[in-house]
């Protein structure tokens, strides 16, 4: 082996792994190693190239496609004239990429104290790697490594699947003019989140999910709704099974079993929305020594350090929770444990908030009804309607409502999950409540809520809570 240039600390990844480095570190002398993600390879991630960022731009322009819905309720005619398909992508990653590409030029050029390595990195030994770049593999080692490498989209073992064109959540928004129709395969945050953009931008939707509902990980309650309101936008196959996928005249045909029997279904595109896998088996882990989970999740402890000294993992390859805001907290933790190794702090993943931007919009903090059950907690719950507050009455909403579940004896919150407009905004004091501890009563009783604003609803859902 040729000479192996050694660093104090190696940053696999460029997501959350990114953030870490700050003046602080400015006496290091690091190496950043990053693959690129996305049809175009982009520096920077999933979130800002390929996950949270671009869909909620496109999310928040199927919600105004959506207007003629919303303004049939209260008697406003509004019409959608057009969707101008590549004026709206190129302006999403018009911004994108440049935030991605300037962020990669600071990082190789404005860093005198970083290396970027422009490649996919590979474990030879405990804190080595070889680098496959495009001048050719290096190999680099260093006293510390950060993985933070994240995951991507996994693609089912459905007979035929391999010899047709199909997207996932790294290719899709790219697309070169919007199809006619779609076959959405998965129905969790990435399936529901598509079905909407799509079906408002005019495509003809067809979910697909093998369980009896869509985002079945939610509260019964919230899923169950979900599940009938997606059922009027589009075209929703449950409890379905995948026989093969095929070339077709259209597109993609798929040949399903289902409650009535055999169906065949044929759309334009098909969309691969079947969950995301950790990219550990890429980094070989298991060549460093590094315990992973079944699901190839790297192990991590509360202080975010890997089972071999001096390696720490964050986010999406070692994470429980697959999550933009959990990835940023972790990499907090490792920097601060980088930086005083002789005082370091631990994760709080107590109290995970999540949001589904989809339509309607879902979140959630905490347990649900049946996870509660099921551990023997003892619980009260509450639900409240947005037909039954102010604000909801100028929406003309029908359908969302606030779910709560507290602790009867101390009135302490132990879940909330909310279905509805703006949900991922109006559950944020519920999740700061069970954060700082605050009780159901103080906190409904405790301060002004604004009348007659959307979060009206948080407190008529805490004041009917049935305490002790
Ligand atoms: C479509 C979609 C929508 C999403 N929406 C939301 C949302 O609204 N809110 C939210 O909280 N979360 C959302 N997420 C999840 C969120 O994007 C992730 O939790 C977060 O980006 C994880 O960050 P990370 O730093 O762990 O990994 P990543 O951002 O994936 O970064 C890992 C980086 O490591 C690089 N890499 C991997 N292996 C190697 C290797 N061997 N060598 C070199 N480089 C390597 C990758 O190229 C990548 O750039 C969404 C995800 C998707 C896919
Ligand atoms: N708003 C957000 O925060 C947001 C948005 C998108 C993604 N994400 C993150 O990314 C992760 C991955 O998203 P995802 O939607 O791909 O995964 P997911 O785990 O949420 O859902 C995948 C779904 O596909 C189903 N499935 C698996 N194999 C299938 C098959 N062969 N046919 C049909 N269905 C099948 C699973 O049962 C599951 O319901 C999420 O768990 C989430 O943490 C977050």
């Amino acid at each position: 082996m040729g000479h192996v240039r050694h660093f104090d600390l190696i940053i696999i990844g460029t997501g959350s792994g990114n953030a870490i480095l700050d003046e602080r570190f400015a006496d290091w002398d690091v190496a950043v190693v990053e693959k690129g993600v996305g049809s175009d390879s982009s520096y920077g991630g999933t979130c800002l190239n390929v996950g949270c960022i671009p869909t909620k731009m496109f999310v928040h322009t199927a919600d105004v496609a959506n207007s003629p819905t919303a303004g049939e309720r209260l008697g406003v005619g509004v019409r959608l004239d057009e969707v101008r398909w590549r004026e709206i992508r190129d302006r999403v990653f018009g911004r994108i990429d440049t935030i991605a590409e300037s962020g990669k030029r600071f990082r190789r050029d404005e860093n005198p104290n970083v290396t970027l390595y422009e490649g996919t990195a590979r474990f030879t030994a405990a804190r080595e790697l070889r680098v496959e770049t495009t001048e050719g593999p290096t190999t680099i080692s260093a006293d510390r490594v950060v993985i933070a490498a994240g995951g991507r989209p996994v693609i089912p073992e459905v007979p035929g699947i391999e010899d047709v064109e199909y997207h996932t959540s790294d290719s899709v928004m790219r697309l070169e003019s919007l199809p006619e129709s779609m076959i959405i395969m998965g129905t969790g945050f990435i399936g529901a989140e598509f079905a909407h953009i799509f079906s408002a931008l005019g495509v003809r939707v067809t979910m697909v999910g093998r369980s009896g509902r869509v985002l079945r990980g939610e509260d019964d309650d919230i899923s169950a709704r979900f599940t009938e309101l997606a059922a009027r936008q589009w075209d929703l196959r449950l409890n379905r099974r995948e026989i093969e996928v095929s070339g077709s005249e259209e597109g993609v045909r798929l040949r399903l079993d289902g409650p009535e029997g055999a169906e065949t279904l044929e759309a334009r595109t098909l969309l691969v929305a079947t969950g995301r896998r950790p990219n550990s088996d890429l980094l070989d882990t298991a060549a460093a020594g590094i315990e992973t989970a079944e699901d190839g999740k790297v192990k991590v402890d509360s202080t975010q350090r890997t089972t071999v000294e001096g390696m720490w993992a964050l986010g999406d390859v070692s994470s429980e929770y697959e999550l933009k805001h959990v990835a940023n907290h972790e990499e907090r933790v490792v920097q601060h444990n980088l930086l005083y190794p002789d005082t370091p702090i631990e994760s709080d993943h107590r109290f995970v908030p999540h949001a589904v931007f989809s339509e309607p919009q879902i979140a959630s903090v905490g347990l649900t009804e049946q996870r509660a059950a099921e551990y023997g907690i003892r619980y009260v719950t509450a639900t409240q309607d947005y037909g039954g507050i102010a604000y909801g009455w100028a929406m003309e909403d029908t359908t969302g409502f606030a779910k709560l579940l507290a602790d009867p004896a101390t009135g302490k919150l132990l879940g909330a999950h909310i279905i509805g407009p703006q949900a991922p905004t109006v559950i944020q004091p519920l999740v700061q409540a069970m954060e700082f501890g605050i009780d159901a009563r103080s906190m409904a009783r405790g301060q002004y809520w604004i009348h007659p604003a959307m979060p009206e609803l948080v407190e008529n859902a805490l004041l009917g809570l049935p305490l002790d």
